[in-house]
């Protein structure tokens, strides 16, 4: 007769390997102690001190992004290749992992999620920071109410000069940086004025108050967005630098990188 195991033992028959999303250390052990398994472990952090580790940028409380943009990782690090069948555990309802998922890897349906952190100018804690800083203030709003933002990241030298100032710099003889608490703070505080932050690679804040004048010829957006996102998508195409934008009217943090929208995420999600 058959069992469960027998059923739902199908999932992880044959795979070319198990993947793990931010497994606990037992649970890790566990796994790493099986007989010729590949195993790799994906997460913000690489809490475990897993061999193969792919890191996350966002914890992804989606599911399949969490999955999608791990195996994008993965792909990227030449850990798993097309076509590859893998076991991916992971937590949906629980703390723990409670969830087996059998999945194909598919090149084809690559986002671009891990050169925006990876081979992006700006180095990857820059972007990450910055993106959760944009993530946290479309959570909280500015004073409850929704704000919009625009960050652009890296080559900001190239920026400025396809820019100019909407009004006096107030950032002009500092320098901080983001990740900085004391920064976010001023960051959000100045996210109500008009115009973009310009963020060098190292992350310092060059300038707030900047109007950005792209070419936009040719820029692909999405249709319905309006200036801030035309702008943040054309600016990535004119140079190397990568935008973050929170939309004031549909609350969605986006992620632009060489002209092309590579990440879309919901705050209220994290
Ligand atoms: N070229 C630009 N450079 C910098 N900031 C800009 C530019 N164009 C617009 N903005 C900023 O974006 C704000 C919102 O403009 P708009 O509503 O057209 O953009 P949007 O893409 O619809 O964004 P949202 O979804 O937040 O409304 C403006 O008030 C301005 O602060
Ligand atoms: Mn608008």
């Amino acid at each position: 007769m058959a069992g469960l195991d027998d059923v739902f033992g199908e999932l992880f028959q044959g795979v070319d390997a198990a993947i793990l999303f931010s497994p606990s250390g037992s649970y890790y052990e566990r796994c790493a102690s099986i007989e010729d398994l590949d195993l790799i472990v994906i997460g913000t952090e690489n809490t475990v001190g897993a061999e193969t580790f792919v890191e996350l940028p966002l914890a992804f409380d989606d599911i399949r992004d969490r999955i999608k943009f791990g195996l994008e990782g993965a792909i990227e690090q030449d850990l798993i290749e097309d076509g590859d069948e893998l076991a991916c555990a992971t937590s949906v309802f629980s703390d723990g992992i409670d969830t087996v998922s059998r999945v194909r890897a598919d090149a084809e349906t690559r986002t671009g999620i891990y050169d925006l952190f990876v081979k992006s100018r700006a180095e990857p804690e820059v972007v990450k920071a910055v993106l959760e800083l944009a993530v946290e203030l479309g959570k909280k709003g500015q004073k409850g109410k929704p704000v919009g933002a625009l960050f652009v990241v890296g080559d900001a030298g190239k920026v400025m000069n396809k820019s100019r100032p909407l009004s006096y710099n107030p950032f002009e003889k500092s320098h901080v940086h983001v990740g900085d608490p004391i920064v976010n703070v001023m960051l959000k505080e100045f996210s109500r004025l008009d115009g973009a932050f310009i963020i060098s690679d190292a992350g310092k804040i060059v300038s707030a108050y900047r109007y950005l004048e792209p070419s936009a010829e040719g820029v692909d957006i999405p249709k319905g967005l309006g200036a801030r996102h035309m702008a943040g998508g054309a600016i990535t195409r004119d140079t190397n630098a990568i935008t973050i934008v929170l939309s004031e009217s549909d609350g969605l943090v986006r992620a632009f990188k060489a002209g092309e929208l590579i990440l879309e995420v919901d705050p209220e999600a994290y």
